[in-house]
């Protein structure tokens, strides 16, 4: 292949590669839509609303889980083609990590801010990043449509409180197009093309990757510097593992081959890369008979805030579960695992999650993608020990917690919140942190109406139903972003549930000794609803060492009910018996007892239960 480097360098001029950021909600997506209508990249039949969030799980729940980037050509006004690298990223706390990759990938980020709500906690967080990775920063102001619109309040708030200027801030409405053609012109005249040499060796960012049974691990890169084509070989820079290229190409949206990448551009590069565990997000891809001789800059890890066990339903499907963990890992590098066994739930994994909603999607698409039925237990945060023989340890699964007589000290992770609120909520909200074990710091008017009030919280206590608590008491106005702060001692203490007078490890939890006695009592209460009835009665008690501080009992069957009731319609018979059946699935036998995988969860859902009630 011939390949002019003039023409290649003309070529790079006119590459744009940016990404969207925004508080949860405020458009990102739907933007992402009409850019794509608008650059022709993907006809209309093919256009189906929110077309880059292609998992099913995020159409479902309208919400961007992964990120995703495209290639787009547009036909400017100046008459010159464009090729635009369109990063689409998940807004939701939770997944700020995916986030900070790929604005790494970019030169420019389009701050997208909805013209009612305005600027919130994650509008904030995301504008810090763009700013961290020097990105050319556009503010869009979106649903301008909206009757309850207020644009130029919402302008004032972006230069106040981010402190970019905002004077010519785009005006969109992503739902009926307005704005859209001087969003585009504005993505080639404010943001920079990239930079970085074409004739020196490769240089390139792995920032996601993702398993395909039929071409092996596909690499998604940023490239610096340099050129790839198919038929080179790369080396990874981590592991110095070298691969034949098999394809190289962009995604626009679905895969196109290309005869190279080149310095600039955003695609992926195949090479029949069989093991997954060769490649790692942030690592550096290079030539093998011509590498660079430095790497580029990773990515700071991402560090889990909540930890839950994960068994398979069949104990014969433990490898599997390996597997699928291996591969999704690749797709999603905040996820964190080790092999973990419980003596009531047998082989397993502890698995590390950024978030709740981050938990709720790996286990969903564990089950979706790898065909896995799974029990997960209560999760937990981590705990740093100190024994009464000086050794510090690290615990994330409560029934690792020493004895009580072998503790010194147990520190537990708190974070510093920021919330942000509508001044008339501030009572609500600092009643609800001073409920939440947390601890005032301080306070500021961001404008004339909204406040920004900064607690420090056990992580503990906000990962469960915080963030519901908070938008229910302040009518959804509030917005929340935290960060783990630092280790502090509490007054924690391990309480056990016994079923059948024995231990079952996987129902142990973590909680203040203050709270202890009321949730020991609650979570019995609970337990004895949600364990079916068996052939005997089951005592459960909750204990805190050898002190039982709650009791109740499950009573035991009378008769076969099916019998009784169905007697002689042997369908409606079958019909029950099947759906017994599918209950069973997510049962776990532990001893005698059957724990359906909703027992496992009490803890987390206390509170809510308690409401529906
Ligand atoms: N009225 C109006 N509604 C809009 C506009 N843009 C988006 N919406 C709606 O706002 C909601 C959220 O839009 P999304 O595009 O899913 O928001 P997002 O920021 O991508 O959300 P995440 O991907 O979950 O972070 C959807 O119901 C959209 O239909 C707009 O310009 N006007």
């Amino acid at each position: 292949m011939d390949l002019d480097l003039d023409k290649l360098k003309e070529r790079q001029k006119r590459i744009r590669n940016f990404s969207i950021v925004a508080h949860i909600d405020h458009g990102k997506s739907t933007i992402a839509d009409r850019i794509l209508e608008k650059t022709k990249t993907v006809s209309k039949r093919e256009m189906k609303a929110q077309i880059l969030d292609d998992m099913d799980l995020e159409r479902e729940r309208g919400i961007t889980i992964k990120l995703n980037a495209v290639e787009l050509e547009y036909e400017a006004k100046d008459g010159k083609d464009y090729i635009f690298h369109l990063i689409d990223t998940p807004g939701h706390v939770d997944f700020s990590y995916e986030v900070s990759r790929s604005l790494a990938a970019c030169e420019g980020a389009l701050l997208v801010v909805d013209a009612a709500q305005g600027v919130e906690a994650q509008t904030l967080a995301n504008s810090y990043l763009a700013i961290d990775n020097d990105l050319e920063i556009l503010p869009v102001i979106n649903k301008v449509d909206l009757p309850s619109a207020q644009p130029e309040k919402v302008q004032e708030e972006i230069e106040e409180m981010i402190g970019i200027d905002a004077k010519n801030a785009v005006m969109t409405s992503a739902k009926t197009g307005l704005g859209i053609d001087e969003l585009l012109e504005r993505i080639v005249s404010d943001f920079p093309a990239p930079e970085g040499d074409i004739d020196k060796p490769l240089k390139a960012l792995i920032f996601d990757s993702v398993y395909d049974s039929y071409r092996g691990v596909v690499l998604n890169v940023r490239v610096r510097e340099g050129l790839v084509k198919v038929g080179d070989t790369i080396q990874l820079m981590s592991n110095k593992k070298t691969f034949e290229v098999t394809d190289v190409g962009v995604m626009s949206p679905k895969a196109v081959s290309r005869d190279y990448l080149m310095a600039g551009d955003v695609g992926y590069i195949t090479a029949s890369i069989k093991s997954v565990i060769e490649t790692q997000v942030g690592d550096t891809v290079t030539l093998a008979d011509n590498p660079t001789d430095e790497a580029l800059t990773g990515y700071r890890k991402s560090t889990p805030m909540v930890y839950a066990g994960m068994y398979p339903v069949d104990n014969a499907r433990y490898e599997d579960l390996h597997e699928a963990l291996e591969k999704l890992k690749l797709n999603d590098a905040a996820l964190e695992y080790e092999p973990e066994t419980s003596q009531a739930l047998g082989f397993g994994f502890r698995v590390g999650f950024l978030g709740l909603l981050h938990m709720d999607v790996v286990q969903e698409r564990l089950e979706r993608e790898f065909d896995l039925d799974l029990i997960i237990t209560s999760p937990s945060v981590d705990y740093h020990v100190t024994t009464t023989s000086g050794e510090e340890i690290i615990v994330d699964n409560p029934a690792e917690l020493p004895d009580a007589s072998e503790i010194q000290e147990v520190r537990e992770p708190y974070v510093r919140a920021e919330i942000m609120v509508p001044e008339d909520y501030v009572g609500p909200v600092m009643e609800l942190c001073q409920r939440k074990r947390g601890q005032f710091v301080t306070m500021d008017y961001l404008d004339k109406y909204r406040v920004n009030v900064i607690y420090k919280l056990p992580l503990l206590e906000i990962i469960f139903d915080f963030f519901d608590d908070l938008k229910s008491n302040t009518k959804g106005y509030a917005s929340l972003d935290y960060d783990v702060d630092a280790y502090e001692a509490s007054d924690l203490v391990k309480m056990d549930i016994l079923l059948n007078g024995e231990i079952v490890d996987a129902l142990s939890f973590i909680v203040h000794r203050d709270f202890a006695y009321q949730r020991g009592r609650d979570i019995v209460s609970r337990l004895k609803e949600v364990i079916p009835r068996q052939m005997f009665e089951i005592p459960v008690q909750a204990a805190i060492g050898n002190k039982v501080v709650a009791r109740a009992t499950v009573k035991a069957y009378r008769k076969d009910v099916t019998a009784k009731l169905y007697g002689g319609d042997r369908t409606r018979r079958d019909k029950l018996l099947n759906k017994q059946k599918a209950g069973k699935k997510r049962m776990k036998e532990v001893g005698k007892v059957a724990i359906p995988q909703e027992a496992f969860m009490t803890v987390l859902n206390l509170n809510k239960g308690k409401g529906d009630e």
